[in-house]
């Protein structure tokens, strides 16, 4: 079996200083703990194990509301191709750039090192801003009013679940929130929590970079730009944070651009994709909860269905003090693998998708795997034994992303079982330096204010 393309894409960055507000889950002594009752925690960072996470308890995140429909269709013809509300009709020009290298495989990684900030003409036959594909700029955009302001709130996402490799992601109430705001001149970047001390403070900046991009695509753009961030999702770590920040720019962008009309998702699901190569965090990141993704071709459009979740379904992650690159992470995964291997692993795929449906008991063979966890694991030599040991006595544990993160998959009820292993005397030595953090899954990408 083919693998659906390397990451081809620039390098992640290498482990940022732990920034502030992270809840100390990058210091390389801390123990696995399980969190003192009281304990102040940075918003969106989800509660570490002791403290409830009940039904019952008020802080607790309700699960994520399912996407209408059944079916969020794009070039299939199914579901009508849009995630909200009636059809749209189609900006811009034809999308003949997207249809023409249907037959070939995607490229996979972050296109979004290549976005840069855009002139306020573009220039070139093509009539797409530079280096994003999908992302087709006009020739002339339109300056947004400056006061203008909107503030998006966008979720984690644990990629693969194991068995699907590229394809099932899972959103987790582990939330970052940015405020947009056009200004008459210049930008102003004010970044909290991770990446405090790493990411770019101009126009560079993923979130800042994407907006404009896609503004630009709607025939806008920021005159001037101060950018708000509170980032509470590890950077680099397998838990989706530049599929969030791409979410993140687009969703902005569509509000600024459309104020008060309903996000059209199946867009950002299209552009996030196209931007991102892969389009398991970043459909987990627009519609929330379980989604299933796939293409029609390889490299085609992104097709995404909900998939149903089981109410007792809990995730607990573990995350280590280091990076893995996810370009190093795809690049060591082989060509070709034994049709056996992909046999066995689909047949663990669709099994998961029913465990996770409602059968929990289930989560433990049906999340085997063949196509990544082994061959990656001599860059995540730690997080492998940590899995393989959780295994063992019994978890579904799995890496999450491209590592080295680790996510168990669990029903409520299993919780303090973890605790207790992760107690032991080998919890205790195989976990040291993980932050532990009990999730729920998370919800959909959203507006949470738009002014002027
Ligand atoms: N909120 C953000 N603001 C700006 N840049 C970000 C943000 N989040 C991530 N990035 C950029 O993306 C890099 C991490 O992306 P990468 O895809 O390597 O990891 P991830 O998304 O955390 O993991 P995975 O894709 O395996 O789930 C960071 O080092 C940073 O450059
Ligand atoms: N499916 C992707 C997720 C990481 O971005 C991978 O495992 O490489």
């Amino acid at each position: 079996m083919g693998l659906p393309g390397r990451r081809r894409g620039p390098a992640r960055a290498g482990a940022p200083g732990a920034g502030a507000g992270d809840g100390g889950h990058r210091d390389p002594d801390r123990q696995p703990r399980l969190g003192r009752p009281g304990e102040r925690r940075p918003r969106g960072v989800r509660r570490s194990l002791r403290v409830g996470h009940r039904r019952a308890d008020p802080g607790r995140a309700g699960l994520p509301r399912r996407p209408r429909g059944h079916l969020r269709g794009a070039g299939l013809g199914l579901g009508g191709g849009r995630a909200d509300g009636p059809a749209r009709r189609r900006r811009g020009r034809p999308r003949a750039d997207d249809r023409r290298y249907r037959h070939r495989q995607r490229a996979q990684g972050h296109r979004h090192r290549a976005l840069a900030p855009h002139g306020r003409r573009h220039h070139g036959g093509a009539g797409r801003a530079p280096g994003g594909r999908g992302l087709r700029a006009h020739p002339v955009t339109r300056a947004l009013q400056p006061g203008r302001s909107v503030t998006v709130a966008v979720p984690a996402s644990s990629a693969n679940l194991g068995p699907g490799f590229d394809s099932l992601g899972l959103a987790l109430d582990w939330v970052d929130e940015v405020t947009l705001t056009v200004l008459p001149e210049g930008c102003e970047v004010l970044v909290r929590g991770e990446g405090a001390d790493s990411v770019p403070r101009d126009r560079t900046h993923l979130v800042v970079a994407t907006c404009e991009q896609a503004l630009a695509e709607h025939g806008r753009h920021l005159p001037g730009v101060r950018l708000e961030a509170h980032n509470t999702i590890p950077h680099g770590r397998g838990l989706g944070s530049s599929s969030a920040a791409l979410v993140a720019g687009l969703l902005a962008a569509w509000a600024l651009a459309h104020p008060g009309e309903e996000v059209d998702r199946n867009w950002l699901l299209q552009r996030a994709h196209a931007l991102e190569g892969h389009a398991d965090n970043v459909a987990a990141a627009i519609f929330g909860g379980l989604v299933l993704t796939w293409s029609e071709d390889l490299g085609g459009q992104a097709a995404v269905c909900p998939g149903r979740l089981d109410p007792r379904l809990r995730a607990v992650a573990l995350v280590p003090a280091d990076s893995v690159l996810t370009e190093r992470a795809r690049a060591v995964l082989p060509d070709v693998v034994p049709h056996a291997a992909a046999a066995a692993n689909s047949g663990r795929a669709a099994l998961l998708v029913h465990a996770l449906a409602g059968e929990p008991r289930l989560l433990v063979p049906a999340t085997r795997e063949w196509l990544h966890q082994e061959q990656r694991a001599p860059l995540m030599p730690g997080s492998d034994r940590l899995r393989r040991a959780l295994r063992e006595a019994g978890f579904a544990a799995l890496v999450s992303g491209a590592g080295p993160t680790l996510l168990v998959l669990l029903a409520e009820p299993e919780v303090a079982r973890l605790q207790d292993w992760l107690a032991t005397e080998e919890g205790t030595a195989l976990a040291a330096g993980y932050g532990v953090h009990l999730l729920a899954p998370g919800p959909a990408a959203r507006v949470v204010a738009a002014r002027g």
